[in-house]
């Protein structure tokens, strides 16, 4: 498959672009990364510097990977973090201009907003940008439980609160929507969840919670669930794989130690995980 990936990059670590990219291809997909910004390290570490790209510059990349007249085989476009919000319309621009193209191509959001422990993280605009604009359009979406609460303006309790809010969403645009980090008072000590919402039903992953805080691991599971559905097809499968994935990649990474994911080095849990955890319906 082909996958336009609209999201940021970083020169040192993985978040963004530099997430995500890597485990598409890993798994046989061709991407075509456009940045929205390019910093030198996430912005976790309160100090990054480099450029904000104008919304023009991604049209113009864009517009140049349509001169090439491919964008009849792209199968799927995937947005993540933005920079500001300037750029979401030439986002939504470009997924028109791809789904134009190819009637059958899907787009996956990732909103990122922001997360329980840091609050919000973007600039002022995102957080609506996401809500009014890019959610309405989009036929996937992942986001964590605490940008799930905030697109649907509920408070996340408990599962059947999260199933409730995950509903909201789909009937806002995307009809398969994946909860990332969802923890609620049903979640057991030491476990963290994941649920994935769409026509056939909702389907919880539960993983061991591990004691490292990282980012980068949203970018890289929204790209492995969107390709994952994209081939099979099934929000449950889509779960299980990029879910598995993740963990793995995870548990290598709090094992070494390291502040920046193990994309590289773990790369083997893109294509077999070391553990498969299995979907419950719920
Ligand atoms: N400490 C952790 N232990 C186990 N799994 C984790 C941990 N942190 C993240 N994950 C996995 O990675 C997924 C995505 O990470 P998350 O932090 O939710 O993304 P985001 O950065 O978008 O908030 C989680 O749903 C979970 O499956
Ligand atoms: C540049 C950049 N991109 C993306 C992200 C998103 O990271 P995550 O996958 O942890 O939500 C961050 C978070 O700090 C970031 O600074
Ligand atoms: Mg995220």
């Amino acid at each position: 498959m082909n996958i336009l990936s609209i999201q940021s990059h970083v020169a040192y670590g993985h978040v963004g672009n530099a997430s995500a990219v890597f485990p598409m291809q890993r798994l046989g997909h061709e991407v075509w990364p456009i940045n929205t910004v390019q910093f030198s390290n996430h912005t976790g570490y309160g100090a990054w510097r480099g450029p904000v790209f104008p919304a023009d510059a991604i049209r113009d990349v864009l517009t140049g990977v349509e001169e090439r007249g491919v964008l009849p085989g792209c199968d799927g476009a995937l947005s993540g973090y933005m920079g500001d919000a300037a750029i979401g319309d030439a986002i939504l621009d470009a997924v028109a201009r791809v789904k134009a193209a190819n009637a059958r191509a899907l787009y996956c959001c990732d909103p990122v907003i922001g997360d329980v422990g840091r609050g919000v993280f973007v600039r002022p605009g995102i957080p609506e940008f996401m809500r009014d604009r890019a959610i309405p359009a989009a036929d996937v979406a992942t986001p964590n439980q605490f940008e799930l609460e905030f697109l649907t303006g509920r408070t996340i309790r408990d599962l059947e609160g999260a199933k409730a809010a995950a509903q909201a969403l789909r009937s806002a645009g995307p009809a398969a929507v994946l909860v990332t980090s969802l923890q609620t008072s049903e979640t057991p000590e030491g476990a963290i969840e994941l649920l994935a919402v769409d026509g056939e039903g909702a389907f919880r992953l539960r993983t061991p919670l591990l004691p490292i805080s990282v980012n980068g691991a949203g970018d890289a599971i929204a790209a492995l669930f969107f390709v994952h559905l994209l081939t099979t097809r099934s929000a449950a499968e889509a779960l299980a794989r990029a879910g598995s994935s993740i963990y793995g990649v995870l548990k290598a990474t709090a094992d070494a130690g390291s502040r920046e994911l193990l994309t590289v080095a773990a790369q083997e849990e893109f294509v077999r995980p070391s553990t498969m955890f299995a979907p419950v319906a719920v």
